[in-house]
């Protein structure tokens, strides 16, 4: 059985008189990758914005888990489990890789300033609990043996796996990439191809993410959703999509 995990109703988000996303409605299921494709200016990234809670509906409406979460501030849908990577690279240059992953571990933040000073034994198990998960997560990308470098020495296709690690050490349930494959070659591409593989399969997390490389998006999503001019023109699996007029005129800007 599918199950549902977040659902958009026909969703528009207007600035002033531009209409960016024009009564927009997708859903993903448990477990699933979801690529959201479309030319520059389609829509793609406020709608991230949307689900991360940067911006609110001017209509429509955002289920995540069953529930409306259109006016949820953004912290809070971290703490219901959505996280992103951005289009520009956001780590902290100057802390280390494993640092940089700690610090967005929900559990290093829940921690209070007396037990912070009195370090029980508790604190301790729960301080490598969080050292061990992000540890694992650092695995998984493969940035494993590069712990103790500066975030801002590591090759650029590297960077970008580490933003991801940052993203799944918050816990996520729904994983948001904004062009992972941006500025990658070849090589880094088909790393980040098994990476988000992995991910999806290791944790049964959901993936949405946005990207321009068709064969890469092909290549992993289970479904694709094209939008243009902030509509959505179709969706569907790779075939159905890279067949459709529609998509190939949206693409090539004149009739077929
Ligand atoms: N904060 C904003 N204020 C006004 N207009 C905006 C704002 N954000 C986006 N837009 C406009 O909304 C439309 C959709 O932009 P958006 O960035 O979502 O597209 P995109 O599909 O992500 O494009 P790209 O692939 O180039 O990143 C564009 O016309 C853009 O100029």
């Amino acid at each position: 059985m599918t199950t549902e995990i977040l659902r958009l109703d026909e969703v528009t988000v207007k600035f002033g008189g531009l209409v960016a996303v024009n009564q927009v409605s997708f859903h993903m299921n448990k477990g699933e990758i979801l690529a959201l494709i479309g030319p520059n200016g389609a829509g793609k990234t406020t709608l991230f914005n949307l689900l991360t809670g940067i911006y609110t509906p001017t209509s429509g409406a955002v289920l995540y888990k069953q529930q409306v979460v259109n006016k949820l501030k953004p912290y809070k849908r971290v703490e219901m489990g959505i996280a992103r990577t951005f289009q520009n690279i956001r780590l902290i240059k100057n802390l280390t890789v494993l640092e940089n992953v700690l610090v967005a571990h929900q559990g290093c933040n829940s921690e209070s300033v007396w037990s912070s000073i009195f370090l029980s034994k508790k604190t301790k198990e729960n301080r490598q609990a969080v050292v061990n998960e992000c540890m694992e997560v650092l695995k998984i990308v493969g940035l494993e043996s590069k712990i103790d470098e500066f975030a801002g020495n590591l090759p650029y296709g590297e960077q970008r796996l580490l933003e991801i690690a940052r993203a799944m050490a918050t816990k996520c349930q729904l994983l948001l990439l904004d062009e992972p494959a941006a500025g990658m070659n070849s090589q880094e591409k088909k790393q980040l191809v098994d990476v988000i593989r992995s991910l999806s399969q290791k944790y049964n997390i959901e993936i949405l993410l946005i990207e321009h490389d068709i064969r890469m998006v092909m290549s992993i999503a289970d479904r694709i959703v094209v939008l243009d001019h902030g509509k959505k023109i179709t969706e569907g699996i790779g075939s159905e999509v890279q067949n459709n007029p529609e998509v190939i005129k949206a693409y090539l800007g004149e009739d077929i």
